[in-house]
């Protein structure tokens, strides 16, 4: 998985407002509402306890104090613990904590202590980027393109297989597609087809995944990068709304999803 860097984690309240922006543009929601209507939740006054974790590359400078800006911004009570690991985790609990979020290198989990529900941030931030790449209010069809079908990718493609889209998707790892279309029934994609799209939801490792062929002149793309997918020169061509930015949406459609 892709490692957050301190970098990546400067100016999130900019890069916040200017997705919250976007968003509210191109969906009609901003990312509260999204939150909202995806989970049909609403934040009641559960305490947040955020505990660093210094397993395999260790703390990351910025993500623990990101994270308790984004629990207060969207209306929850946080703190981050005093002491990392296990003693955290002890004195998380013993502070009252409803919901506890840690992250090792592999797994970046949201866990409610009182209804049991658990999250990865691999499935919160699929699904929250997928189901705002199928709110484009400009979109021409039911056809949407997932790029990538890992972790990320596949829980966003079962989301909007769910919500009843024509799902088209691609990953360089055919095994990866093989068992999205056994398993929900998506359309193979390949780049040399001479489909485009209005709405892409793109969740892969890499840069310049998405091309000209891809895409209408209209058109939504959105992913949680890093880097991003999308050349700039075509999304300046192509006049496309990018919501992109590399944490607060995936931790809000977390929060969201285990209160
Ligand atoms: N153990 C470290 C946090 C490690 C987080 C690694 N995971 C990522 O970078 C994922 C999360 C969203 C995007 N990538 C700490 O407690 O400071
Ligand atoms: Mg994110």
């Amino acid at each position: 998985m892709a490692l957050l860097t301190p970098e990546d984690l400067e100016n999130l309240s900019m890069q916040l407002e200017e997705n919250d922006e976007i968003a509210r543009r191109v969906t009609g929601l901003d990312i509260r509402g999204i939150c909202e209507s995806l989970y049909g939740t609403e934040p009641g006054s559960e305490k947040v306890g955020i505990i660093p974790i210094t397993a395999g590359n260790g703390i990351i400078g910025n993500f623990t104090s990101s994270l308790l800006y984004i629990v207060e911004y969207f209306g929850f009570e946080g703190f981050i613990t005093e002491h990392p690991d296990v003693t955290g985790y002890y004195e998380a609990v013993s502070r009252g904590a409803d919901i506890i979020m840690m992250a090792d290198d592999h797994i970046f989990t949201a866990h409610n202590l009182r209804n049991e529900k658990i999250v990865s941030n691999h499935v919160a931030t699929g699904v929250v980027y997928a189901d705002i790449a199928s709110r484009f209010q400009e979109a021409s069809s039911k056809d949407i393109l997932v790029i990538g079908l890992g972790r990320v990718g596949y829980a966003g493609a079962c989301h909007l297989v769910n919500k009843g889209f024509n799902v088209y998707a691609c990953d360089p790892n055919k095994e990866f597609l093989q068992k999205a279309v056994d398993e929900l029934g998506i359309n193979p994609y390949c780049s040399d087809d001479r489909k485009k799209f209005s709405m892409v939801f793109e969740a892969t490792p890499n840069a310049d995944t998405i091309s000209e062929g891809m895409i209408e002149e209209r058109c939504l793309v959105s992913t949680p990068g890093i880097p991003c997918g999308l050349p700039p020169e075509i999304g300046k061509k192509y006049r496309v709304d990018l919501v992109m930015e590399p944490l607060v949406i995936g931790v809000a459609s977390m929060l969201y999803s285990v209160i």
